[in-house]
C-alpha cells in the first residue's frame, strides 16, 4: 500500500474531529473521499499531509509518516489543499517552478511546458497569479503539485482536496482525466476529496464515505451511491440510474435533512 491509515484520531484544539479512521490506497488506485460539509474529510487529509496532529498510525510506502525525511517525502507526496491564497506578484510559470526546486534546470523547462500545456494554462504563463480566475488558479495549483512529484522514482501519493470545485464541467473532466491517467499509467496513488457525486462515480476506483468524523461506508460507486445511503448520510432524496457506461448517475430530487438517521442498515463496512 502506498498509503495506509490505521485507527487515526484527530482533535483540533479540544474538539475531536476524526474518530478512528482506517483506509488505504494502493499504487495506481484513485480513491475518492465523500461526505457532508464538516464530516472531517479535509481534516483527515491534513493529518496525512502532516498539517494536523493525529493519533494512530499513518504509513506512506510502509514507513511511518513521522520517520520520513521531509525533503524525500516532498518528492513522493504531493498535496493540493482546498484553498491556496497567493497574494504575491508571482507569475503562473513561477508558481509551477516552485514545485520543481529539486529538478535540473534543463529538465525543469521541459516539465513546466508539459504541465502548463496539459492543464490548458500555457496562455496564462506570464500572468500574475492574484489576477487569475478561481478555475485558472485551481488548475495552476494542480500543475504545481504535479511538478513536485513528477519524475520521482518509486511510490507517489497525491492528496487532492476538492481540486475541481472551481472548474467548469469541461475542465472538471480534463483535470480528472489527467489524474485518472496518472494513476493508471504511472501508478500514482490518489486520495481525493470531492463533493460532486457524479464525478466520483465516473472516475473513482473506490469511494469512501465519511460522516461525523467516521468512515461509514466504502466500496464501488454502485454500492455507495444508493438512494438509501444518500438520504442517510447527506439528507437528500435521489434517483440513481445505472448508465450504460458502467457507473451510476445521481439525480437529486430534494432535501430531506435526515443526516442523523442511523447508518447501520446501509453500512457494509464501518471503522
Ligand atoms: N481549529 C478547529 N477547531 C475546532 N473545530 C474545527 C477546527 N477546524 C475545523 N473544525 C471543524 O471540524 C469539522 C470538520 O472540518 P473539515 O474541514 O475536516 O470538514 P470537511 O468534511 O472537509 O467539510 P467541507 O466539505 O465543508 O469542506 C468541521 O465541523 C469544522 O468546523
Amino acid at each position: 500500500m502506498v498509503l495506509d491509515i490505521r485507527n487515526v484520531h484527530v482533535s483540533l484544539g479540544s474538539t475531536p474531529i476524526v474518530h478512528g479512521v482506517g483506509l488505504s490506497v494502493a499504487a495506481g488506485e484513485l480513491v475518492m473521499l465523500l461526505g457532508p460539509n464538516g464530516a472531517g474529510k479535509s481534516t483527515l487529509l491534513k493529518a496525512v499531509s502532516g498539517d494536523a496532529p493525529a493519533r494512530g498510525e499513518i504509513f506512506v510506502s510502509g514507513q511511518a509518516l513521522a520517520d520520513w525525511c521531509p525533503q524525500a517525502l516532498s518528492r513522493h507526496r504531493g498535496v493540493m489543499p482546498q484553498r491556496v491564497d497567493i497574494n504575491f506578484p508571482l507569475t503562473a510559470e513561477e508558481v509551477v517552478r516552485l514545485g520543481l526546486s529539486a529538478k535540473s534546470p534543463g529538465r525543469a523547462d521541459e516539465l513546466v511546458e508539459h504541465l502548463l500545456s496539459d492543464l490548458e494554462i500555457s496562455h496564462l504563463r506570464h500572468r500574475l497569479v492574484p489576477g487569475l480566475s478561481g478555475g485558472e488558479q485551481q488548475r495552476l495549483q494542480l500543475a504545481r503539485v504535479l511538478a513536485q512529484i513528477f519524475d520521482t522514482e518509486g511510490d507517489r501519493l497525491l492528496l487532492l482536496d476538492e481540486c475541481t470545485s472551481a472548474l467548469d464541467p469541461a475542465h472538471q473532466q480534463l483535470v480528472l482525466q489527467r489524474v485518472h491517467r496518472l494513476a493508471r499509467e504511472q501508478g500514482v496513488a490518489v486520495l481525493a476529496v470531492v463533493h460532486d457525486l457524479n464525478l466520483a462515480a465516473q472516475y473513482a476506483d473506490r469511494l469512501v464515505m465519511m460522516r461525523a468524523g467516521r468512515c461509514v461506508l466504502e466500496g464501488a460507486a454502485r454500492e455507495v451511491l444508493t438512494p438509501e445511503v444518500l438520504d442517510a448520510v447527506y439528507g437528500f432524496q435521489a434517483r440513481v440510474v445505472e448508465l450504460p457506461e458502467g457507473y451510476p448517475l445521481v439525480i437529486p430530487l430534494g432535501q430531506t435533512r435526515a443526516q442523523t438517521a442511523p447508518l447501520k442498515p446501509v453500512c457494509r463496512q464501518a471503522s
